[in-house]
């Protein structure tokens, strides 16, 4: 069965960070990053974790750049929902081209929500030999099924436990430039 249209979804969701809250909270993180990494002789190397990481992380990227932080752009894509909205197997679809021995990483996603993807790949990135990954979300979902050990060193907002879209997250690869963070309708 198809899935339903955007506009009817859309017609049912509840707006939950519209975009000033949003970029708000993307300039609070990047003050924070810039000191971690400001006496760095080596830029970070910043990794987007596509799809969904891609418009947070732009975003991001020029929030670092305007306070003087260099980062040097990667990106993988590693997927659990693949479309859909319950998470399954993390399928990788590419790796980061640039080497990661003894460099720190910042790994840039969308979403913390069950963690599992960002365990699998910032596992991946220590086992090449980084030397420090952290881990930059736009948001946060609150519930206790997170696994062990991962949690984000920043985090822009916080979601509720339902399926959230807009602001590089999919419903069915819908609505992902929506510029807003929406729940689904219960
Ligand atoms: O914390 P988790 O439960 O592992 O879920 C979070 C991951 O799920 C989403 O990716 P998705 O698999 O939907 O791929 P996409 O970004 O290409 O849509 C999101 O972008 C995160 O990477
Ligand atoms: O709630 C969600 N929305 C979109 N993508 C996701 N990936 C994990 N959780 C979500």
């Amino acid at each position: 069965m198809n899935a339903p249209a955007l506009a009817e979804v859309m017609a049912d969701a509840d707006l939950i960070h519209d975009r000033e809250a949003l970029e708000d909270a993307i300039e609070t993180m990047a003050d924070a990053m810039r000191d971690e990494y400001a006496g760095d002789e080596r830029p970070p190397l910043f990794v987007t974790i596509m799809h969904g990481g891609m418009p947070f992380a732009a975003q991001l990227a020029f929030a670092l750049g305007e306070r003087g932080l260099d980062v040097e752009f990667d990106y993988l894509h590693a997927t659990r929902y693949r479309g859909g909205t319950s998470g399954s197997r993390l399928a990788w679809l590419h790796r980061p081209a640039t080497p990661m021995r003894g460099r720190r990483v910042i790994l840039v996603d969308d979403i913390l929500d069950e963690g599992h993807t960002l365990k699998a790949v910032g596992r991946w990135c220590e086992d090449e030999g980084a030397a420090d990954v952290r881990i930059a979300v736009l948001a946060t979902k609150v519930h206790d099924r997170c696994v062990d050990g991962v949690c984000a060193d920043w985090s822009g907002v916080d979601v509720p436990d339902r399926y959230v879209f807009g602001y590089g997250m999919d419903y069915n690869e819908q609505g992902r430039n929506l510029p807003a963070i929406y729940a689904l309708g219960e």
